[in-house]
């Protein structure tokens, strides 16, 4: 039973509208495994989620996105990304979103970087952090970046070398971990192989993207069993796009097996240009509603994350897919 006495563990969800979640008597987190006590979520929405839009979207209203985010209280929000605008046009205008943005104090805005001149160009636009991609899939990294996976850990040198010098810090993504969109499964040693690389090279995390989100916890636990062999767990994040609805699940057996950094997207925004059919991410909204019932610390305003993702629902004109702003809406 819920008494008044547990009113603290509800969650205010909107204005005008209470949601109860009683935690001590919905989920007993002790059966379930040792959870992280505090999670950092990487907000993707404003790249993953934005890459993917048919129709441009205005430079101001990516900016208005992100410090609507900032002021939520994410960590570190991915803000664009570097990569040629005749592969990506969506990311085009990566300069004038990086200098429009507000810069919260203790907040970090990576940006995607594909080879030395994208890091050139996101150091002159300001860029405090980078991140470089790889895959798992040999086909998937010709369609995505145009060469192969050991030409890609070329390319990623160069910037690695370019990074150290000027002290910015990197971060490095695996794509297909639990399948991909040419080459079907993907082995959980591939994936180990290539996250380990990604890690000697000198990434501090690398984040492991169920790209097209096949995957389901079986194969997450699988393939993140072989992962930690080979990458400290506190260096790993997962990124699991929800095409199959799985996305929540599969994260929940990450933390589980240890991991506490999360990537998601405001609204479930997302996808890849290079993975057809991918839908978008795990909301956060969903996410930070879970990791809050759990009782795990993110440190995020939900309110002000609902309001993030009304705002960008509206500009795009579409659904948010975050089952937990649909839910309070009907409120
Ligand atoms: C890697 C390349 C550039 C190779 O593309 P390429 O055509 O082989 O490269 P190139 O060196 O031959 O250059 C071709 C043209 O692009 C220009 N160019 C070259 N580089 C840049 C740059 N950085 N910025 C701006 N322009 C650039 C270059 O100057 C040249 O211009 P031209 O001489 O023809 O006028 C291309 O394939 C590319 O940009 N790919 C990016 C694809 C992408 O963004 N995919 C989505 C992100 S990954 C993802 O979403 C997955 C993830 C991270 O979320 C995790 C998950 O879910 O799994």
């Amino acid at each position: 039973m819920c008494h008044h006495a547990q009113l603290k563990n509800f969650i205010y969800l909107h204005p005008c509208r209470w949601v109860g979640v009683c935690v001590s008597m919905c989920i007993s987190t002790s059966s379930m495994g040792a959870f992280p006590k505090r999670v950092k979520i990487v907000e993707v929405g404003p790249r993953d989620g934005l890459q993917n839009e048919k129709n441009i979207v205005p430079t101001p209203v990516k900016i208005k996105l992100i410090d609507m985010l900032s002021e939520a209280g994410l960590p570190v929000i991915e803000a664009t990304s570097f990569v040629s605008p005749k592969w990506v046009p969506q990311m085009a205008d990566h300069t004038e979103v990086l200098k429009g943005i507000q810069k919260y104090p203790g907040i970090s805005y990576p940006v995607l970087t594909p080879n030395v001149k994208g890091f050139e160009a996101a150091v002159a636009a300001g860029a405090k952090e980078v991140s470089i991609f790889g895959a798992a899939s040999e086909l998937f990294t010709q369609k995505n970046v145009n060469c192969s996976i050991e030409e890609s850990f070329q390319r990623f040198d160069g910037i690695m070398q370019a990074a150290r010098a000027a002290g910015i810090p990197v971060r490095g993504y695996v794509s297909c971990v639990l399948g991909c969109p040419y080459e079907g499964k993907v082995s959980p040693a591939k994936v180990a192989e290539v996250a380990k690389k990604l890690f000697s090279m000198g990434c501090y995390e690398i984040s492991l993207g169920d790209t097209i989100g096949v995957g389901t916890p079986g194969l997450m636990k699988d393939m993140l069993s072989a992962v930690v062999h080979e990458v400290p767990v506190d260096s790993l994040a997962v990124h699991c796009h929800d095409t199959y609805g799985q996305a929540l699940a599969n994260t929940l057996v990450a933390l589980q097996m240890g991991v506490s950094v999360v990537d998601s997207s405001v609204a479930g925004l997302g996808g890849c240009p290079y993975a057809q059919g991918a839908s978008g991410n795990l909301a956060t909204e969903d996410l930070v509603y879970m990791l809050s019932g759990l009782g795990i610390h993110t440190g995020v305003n939900l309110q002000k994350l609902l309001e993030a993702g009304d705002f960008i629902c509206q500009a795009l004109n579409r659904k948010t897919s975050s089952k937990v702003a649909q839910a309070t809406c009907k409120l």
